[in-house]
C-alpha cells in the first residue's frame, strides 16, 4: 500500500490537496488519476483538486494544479495564497515577499504574518495575456476579445476573453443569483472555439470598484471562488469600462470577498486570505 502525507487548505472555499514533494514521491503517470481520487468526497478526500508544491530552479516552490477531472491547469489565484502560506510556515522561504514558479510563469507572493501565522496573502500575479493566441481562442491571432458577439445554445451573448496564465471568459449578467452558471457553464467550458476548453464566469457590476462573480471552472465545475478568474473578471471590466483602472475593486465570490487592481504598470494584484483545514495521510 502507497502513501503520501497532504495538507487540505482553501482560499475563499476554494480547497485543494496540497502534497510537499520535497518530501513525497508520486509517481508522474499516476497524479491526473490521484487528482482524480482525492477530490471525490464519497471515496477520497474531497476538495476542488490538487496541488503539488515542487522543487523549482527559478524560485523557492514551484505550483502544479489538477483540477478534479484530473486535467493540469497552468495557474490557481487561491491555490498560489495557500501555496505562499504554506512554504512561509514551514520555514521554506525566510522573506515575508518571494517568488513562486507556477506553469505560466513566476509570480510574487507577499504574506502578512500575525504571530507567526499567515493570515493574508498579496500575489502579484504578472500582466494578463488579451490576444486571441494567449487565450487561447480560435480567430485572428493578434485580435483582443472585448464585448464580442458569442452565439450558444441557441443564444446570443457578448463576452470578453482574458487569460491569467489559463483561460477565462466572462459573461455580464443583471443579476448574480441568477446566472447560468451550471446551465451555460459546462456548454461554454467545452466550446471548440477555446482550444484548450475555459473558464466560464458570470460578474455583476455593482460600481466603478466592486462586482459580484460566479464560476464554473474548467475541469472542477462549480466552485466557490477561483482567483485567477477573479482576476479576469476585473481586467474584463476595465477593459469594458466597468471598472476603473488602477483602483483596488472588491470582487464578491460565493465564498468571500478578494481585492484586486489592475495596475497602470500593466499588472494585475490580488490580495485575499488563506486557510489550512487539516492534514493527513492518503492511502492508494
Ligand atoms: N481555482 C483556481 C483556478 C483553477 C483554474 C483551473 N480550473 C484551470 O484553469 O483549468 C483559481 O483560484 O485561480
Amino acid at each position: 500500500m502507497n502513501q503520501f502525507s497532504f495538507t487540505k487548505m482553501h482560499g475563499l472555499g476554494n480547497s485543494y490537496i496540497y502534497v510537499n514533494m520535497f518530501e513525497e514521491t508520486i509517481p508522474e503517470s499516476l497524479l491526473s488519476p490521484l487528482a482524480v481520487k482525492v477530490s471525490n468526497v464519497n471515496t477520497g478526500i474531497g476538495a476542488d483538486g490538487m496541488i503539488l508544491i515542487c522543487p523549482s530552479k527559478t524560485a523557492p516552490v514551484k505550483m502544479r494544479i489538477f483540477n478534479s477531472d484530473g486535467s493540469e491547469g497552468k495557474n490557481c489565484g487561491n491555490g498560489l495564497r495557500c501555496v505562499a502560506k504554506y512554504a512561509y510556515e514551514h520555514g521554506m522561504v525566510k522573506d515575508r515577499s518571494f517568488f513562486i514558479e507556477t506553469l505560466s510563469g513566476l509570480v510574487k507572493a507577499e504574506v502578512t504574518v500575525e504571530n507567526e501565522t499567515v493570515t493574508n496573502v498579496t500575489i502579484d500575479m504578472g500582466k494578463p495575456r488579451l490576444k486571441r493566441s494567449e487565450i487561447p481562442m480560435v480567430g485572428p491571432e493578434a485580435e483582443r476579445v472585448v464585448a464580442e458577439p458569442f452565439a450558444v445554445d441557441g443564444q446570443l451573448y457578448e463576452i470578453t476573453a482574458v487569460s491569467m496564465g489559463n483561460p477565462h471568459v466572462i459573461f455580464y449578467v443583471d443579476d448574480i443569483n441568477k446566472a447560468p452558471v451550471t446551465t451555460l457553464g459546462p456548454i461554454v467550458e467545452k466550446d471548440k472555439r477555446f482550444p484548450e476548453g475555459v473558464n466560464v464566469e458570470f460578474v455583476e457590476v455593482v460600481n466603478d470598484h466592486e462586482l459580484h462573480f460566479r464560476v464554473w471552472e474548467r475541469g472542477s465545475g462549480v466552485t466557490q471562488a477561483c482567483g485567477t478568474g477573479a482576476c479576469a473578471a476585473v481586467v474584463a471590466s476595465v477593459l469594458n469600462g466597468k471598472t476603473a483602472r488602477n483602483k483596488e475593486t472588491v470582487v464578491h465570490l460565493a465564498g468571500g470577498d478578494l481585492t484586486i487592481t489592475w495596475t497602470d504598470e500593466g499588472n494585475v494584484r490580488m490580495t485575499g486570505p488563506a486557510e489550512t483545514i487539516c492534514t493527513g495521510v492518503y492511502y492508494y
